[in-house]
């Protein structure tokens, strides 16, 4: 049976509840052919309202199957075995039934890219109604800790009584961490994600910051998401909490069997999807008993158009759980040029190639 075997976990259970290779837990369910899979991938390119982790055009591939709709958008610089992952997540989302959900709306975030302080009140003005938690960008590269105190100051004046929660993607060094975490922590900030890279510099700076009373805790994403094992981080106690992106853990099954054995709050992000992948991770969230922070999930309103004419989208601060279908006339109008269409095509064909070996290993 393909992908029955399950790595040991740190609760020294390695039967269940099954983390695989890549995560299309299929039960016996066959890999989808090739074929079928390229024959409905549409794949678009939508431009990017404010660049975001320097992306200011996203393109994505849909794929549809008997179970609805899945997207494939690993930022082009991954490699194969990174974006082989993403493809798991969407032949997840079309070809296996969906999870069972507890709850039918998420709270989400708003994100702040690294703006320019100036232009804080412009981008927040780009989500609908209230925002109660708002994710910052900072450290980003070319910008100093000044720029971020700035936007952070901003934010803050903007939104006096929001949750508030910063964004490294681990641009910082350990000393510099520790001097940005204790003058942003002025402003009251719920949590700090990634702000260094390694496990023990996260460990390290845990330490320094409860030493000097800093009341920031902090968060794993890039060592959870790009890590062999995303379980390392809780298991070595470097973290207060980990940020749980859908798709490059292998889809929702792989994604919720990494919260429960990680035993630590997660936070589901996006990873810069349209509505088609952000109902993926919604639907992950919808699917978690605790949710103490909120989601990631409201970057839809950083694209500058999106394949459903009713996206999902926050309103004051909360997403409803329901699938996505794109429409036929959005995907022909941001349907991308022929090179770029023939790329994705054989960067599915490539990442299906790769499932298809663990498949192989699996059985073996
Ligand atoms: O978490 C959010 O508020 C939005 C999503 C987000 O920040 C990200 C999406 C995609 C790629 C990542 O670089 C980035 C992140 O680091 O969390
Ligand atoms: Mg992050």
């Amino acid at each position: 049976m393909p992908f029955s075997r399950a790595i040991s976990t740190h609760h020294g259970d390695s039967n269940s509840p099954g983390i695989t290779p890549y995560g299309f837990v299929s039960e016996g369910t066959p890999l989808p052919p090739l074929e079928k899979i390229l024959n409905t991938a549409h794949v678009i390119s939508v431009g990017m309202r404010v660049t975001f982790r320097g992306v200011t055009t996203r393109h994505s591939a849909l794929i549809r199957g008997p179970y609805g709709w899945g997207e494939f958008a690993p930022f082009p610089e991954y490699d194969d075995a990174e974006a082989a992952h993403w493809l798991s997540s969407a032949l997840e989302a079309t070809y296996l039934p969906p999870t069972v959900t507890v709850r039918e709306q998420v709270p989400v975030n708003a994100t702040l890219p690294a703006v320019p302080a100036h232009r804080v009140p412009d981008v927040l003005n780009n989500y609908n109604g209230d925002i109660q938690e708002l994710k910052i960008k900072v450290a980003e590269r070319g910008q100093t800790l000044d720029d971020d105190i700035a936007r952070v100051a901003a934010a803050r004046t903007a939104l006096p009584s929001a949750r508030l929660k910063i964004d490294a993607n681990a641009g910082w060094t350990l000393p510099q961490a520790f001097t940005a975490l204790t003058a942003l922590s002025d402003y009251n900030l719920l949590y700090a994600e990634q702000p260094v890279g390694s496990i023990s510099d996260m460990k390290q700076l845990r330490t320094q910051l409860d030493n000097a009373q800093v009341p920031v805790l902090i968060a794993a994403d890039e060592l959870v998401r790009k890590a062999d094992d995303p379980l390392t981080v809780a298991r070595a106690h470097a973290a207060d909490l980990i940020v749980v992106k859908a798709a490059p853990l292998g889809g929702v099954r792989r994604a919720s069997a990494v919260i429960a054995q990680s035993g630590l709050p997660a936070v589901i992000s996006s990873a810069l999807e349209t509505s088609v992948g952000i109902a993926t991770g919604v639907h992950l969230a919808a699917s978690l008993p605790e949710l103490p922070y909120g989601c990631g999930l409201g970057t839809v309103s950083l694209l500058d158009t999106d394949v459903s004419s009713t996206p999902l989208v926050a309103e004051n601060g909360r997403i409803p759980v329901r699938p996505v279908a794109p429409e036929e006339a959005r995907l022909k109008a941001l349907a991308a040029d022929h090179a770029t269409r023939a790329w994705w095509l054989e960067r599915i064909e490539r990442c299906w190639r790769l499932l298809h070996r663990g498949y192989a290993t699996a059985d073996a």
